[in-house]
Formats: structure tokens, C-alpha cells, sequence
């Protein structure tokens, strides 16, 4: 289980600017998304691009659907986890309020996608997300927007004593 406070302890160094193309850092080690120590996570990685946030990504066994395609939850996972690098460019931490994935075409298991992140606009509290993911060939699998909510630490500390 990750330790609340060592978390914490790390916002300091991920909510700042941070390099173009330069590997962002994890959300925290287990996190499903990202978490290289989550031994069921998908170990996304992603580098800052201009205003949005770039994933290289593959698939793999542990994320089939239907035979040889990943699984629509999944995807969905690794997209939601996608935004939440955008957060570190924003420089406030934010929840998932509302996702949409439209899922335009089988996303195979064992092919690299590109995927892209940005912030379409922010209104107050509401960040309005959209994401894309491609193929080799730049065709569009799967286009997805997200409405993220900015909340201050007490979140993450609610329901944890
Ligand atoms: C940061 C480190 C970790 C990062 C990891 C990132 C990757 C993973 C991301 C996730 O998976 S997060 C986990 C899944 N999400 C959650 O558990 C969130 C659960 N929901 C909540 O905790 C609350 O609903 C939430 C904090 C999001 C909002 O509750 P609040 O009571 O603080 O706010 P409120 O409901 O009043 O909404 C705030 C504003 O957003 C607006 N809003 C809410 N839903 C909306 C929506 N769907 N579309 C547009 N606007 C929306 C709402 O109208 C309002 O606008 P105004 O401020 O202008 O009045």
C-alpha cells in the first residue's frame, strides 16, 4: 500500500515545469497507470509534449478482452492514467470527475499506440481533458475527453485514518 505521506513528499518535484521529452515521474510507485512496482499495472511512461503529455504504449496479455484485443477497461485505465500527467503541467492535483472513451477500432494487444493528452480548457475547479490514441500508421483508434476536478490534499487524506 502506498504511504500517504511519502506521496506527498514527492508533489514538490512532480507538480513544476517540467522539460519537453523528459520522462514525467510516476504518480506514485503502485499506481496502476504508472506504478513500475504494481506487478498488474500497465508501467505507462510519458514525456511532456509542448502543452500536453505523449505515451508510447503497449498492450499485453494481462489486458485481453476479446481474443487479441485489449480490454475496453483497460484502455479506458491507461487514458484516465494518461490525463493525470497532464496534471503535473497544470500544477494542481485533480480527480477523474467524468470520463468518455470512443472506442473507433479494435486496440490490439502486442501493437505500440501513440498516445496524446492536452488540456482543452479550464474553467474554475473543471479541467476539460481530451485524449487521442493512434496506430504506427497515425490511424485513430480511440478518441477520449475527461472532465478532472482540482481538490486540495485533505482528498486524499479523507476516509485514511
Ligand atoms: C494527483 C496524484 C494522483 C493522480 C492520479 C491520476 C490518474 C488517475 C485519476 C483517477 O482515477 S482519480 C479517481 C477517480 N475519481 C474519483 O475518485 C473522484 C470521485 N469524485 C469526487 O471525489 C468528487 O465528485 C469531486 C472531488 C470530483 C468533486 O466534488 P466536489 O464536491 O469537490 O465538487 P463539485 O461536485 O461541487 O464540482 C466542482 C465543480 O465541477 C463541476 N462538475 C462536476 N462534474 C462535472 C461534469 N461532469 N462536467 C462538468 N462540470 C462538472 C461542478 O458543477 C462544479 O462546478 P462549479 O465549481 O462551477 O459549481
Amino acid at each position: 500500500m502506498t504511504d500517504l505521506k511519502s506521496m506527498l513528499a514527492t508533489w514538490a518535484e512532480k507538480f513544476r515545469p517540467h522539460a519537453e521529452g523528459v520522462d514525467l515521474p510516476p504518480h506514485h510507485e503502485q499506481c496502476l497507470g504508472c506504478g513500475p512496482d504494481n506487478p498488474h499495472g500497465h508501467h505507462l511512461q510519458v514525456r511532456r509534449y509542448g502543452d500536453g503529455v505523449v505515451a508510447e504504449h503497449t498492450f499485453d496479455n494481462r489486458h485481453v478482452g476479446a481474443p487479441g484485443i485489449a480490454h475496453g477497461g483497460a484502455v479506458a485505465t491507461v487514458i484516465d492514467d494518461l490525463y493525470g500527467f497532464l496534471l503535473y503541467l497544470v500544477g494542481a492535483p485533480a480527480v477523474t470527475r467524468q470520463l468518455t472513451v470512443d472506442y473507433r477500432a479494435p486496440v490490439m494487444i502486442g501493437t505500440p499506440y501513440r498516445m496524446e493528452a492536452g488540456v482543452t480548457n479550464q474553467e474554475g475547479r473543471k479541467l476539460f481533458l481530451a485524449a487521442s490514441l493512434t496506430d504506427r500508421d497515425g490511424f485513430l483508434v480511440a478518441t477520449s475527453t475527461a472532465v478532472f476536478v482540482t481538490v486540495g490534499v485533505d482528498h486524499f487524506t479523507r476516509g485514511t485514518q
